[in-house]
């Protein structure tokens, strides 16, 4: 057990931002933390950084309590971007690696390892001004683990990046994670959630309304998708008794089934009508989930 949340509460008067959230975030793991624009994610990374104090409840870290004492173990990269405009790349990483406790000769050793390795050599002296959305990320993202950071808050971190950058930085952390780092993942993205992450808690309100292990999480949604490609016109299939929803793809349709004993009666509904070409029984996509438990339209 590495980081862990115990009955942790955050009130900024008489709101309450943070309601008794209980995580535990293991080693060698990336796990994905959810939620709708101001649901506490922001709030509860200051508390684990220390820049805040929780109302209640405890955070450790290898069961002592996180102080400053323990800021050089810790790796943050927030959605915002933190990078001073004014100065090269070079001497951004320097500061802040020193911070960190860093010695000149490591910094320079590991940023020009992390520039080579995301195609950034030609930036390493120029302003961060004059960098792209895209590559200032990259910096970004070299600033939060030059350091070796043993617990890494990652908020939005491929924000800005093109797919193939995102591949480049998501190696990093899949790797980061291997070499044991645990990783703490914010996204709205949730096909990147899905890929990254084996545990997850979506925050709502300020309240865990899913915890658990991506499997168990899509299992116990117990809904299920049909994607169904044909010739011919699919609509009458919204009418079966058991299927949520409906909505039109290219050629096709996505169903929503309450459960999976539904998928046989829509299977059974398109015999004789023409040519099927795809009949897929698939779990539930987290953005499903997260769009039932939260309720609001997210993309
Ligand atoms: N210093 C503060 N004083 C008062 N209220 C605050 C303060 N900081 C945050 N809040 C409130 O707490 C709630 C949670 O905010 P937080 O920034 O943690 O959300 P978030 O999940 O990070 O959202 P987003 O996805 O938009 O970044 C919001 O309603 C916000 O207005």
């Amino acid at each position: 057990m590495t980081l862990q949340l115990d009955h942790v509460s955050k009130k900024f008067g008489s709101f309450t931002a943070v309601d008794d959230l209980s995580i535990v975030i293991p080693e060698k793991q990336i796990f994905g933390f959810l939620g709708a624009n101001g649901a506490g994610k922001t709030t509860t990374f200051r508390m684990i950084l220390g820049l805040m104090d929780n109302s209640s409840g405890s955070i450790t870290w290898h069961n002592e309590s996180i102080d400053y004492s323990k800021s050089h173990l810790i790796g943050y990269l927030p959605e915002e971007r933190g990078l001073y405009p004014k100065l090269t790349v070079k001497d951004q990483l320097i500061y802040l690696g020193k911070l960190r406790g860093m010695s000149k000769n490591d910094i320079l050793t590991e940023l020009d390892r992390w520039l080579e390795r995301f195609n950034a050599t030609e930036y390493r002296n120029k302003k961060v001004e004059e960098l792209s959305k895209g590559n200032q990320q990259k910096i970004q993202f070299i600033s939060a683990v030059i350091h070796k950071p043993r617990l890494l808050i990652l908020d939005e971190p491929f924000s800005g990046l093109d797919p193939v950058n995102v591949e480049l930085l998501k190696q990093a952390v899949v790797e980061l994670k291997e070499a044991g780092t645990s990783i703490v993942f914010s996204s709205h993205r949730m096909e990147h959630v899905e890929e990254l992450c084996e545990h997850l808690c979506i925050l709502h309100k300020g309240k865990p309304v899913v915890h658990g292990s991506l499997k168990d999480v899509k299992r116990s949604f117990g809904k299920k998708n049909i994607v169904i490609h044909a010739d011919f016109d699919l609509t009458y299939l919204n009418d079966i008794n058991g299927v949520m929803k409906y909505k039109a793809v290219t050629e096709g349709c996505e169903l929503q089934i309450e459960s999976e004993s539904v998928a046989s009666k829509v299977f059974e509904a398109l015999a004789g009508r023409g040519f099927v070409r795809t009949f897929d029984l698939e779990e539930p996509t987290l953005n499903d989930i997260f769009i039932e438990k939260v309720g609001a339209s997210y993309e």
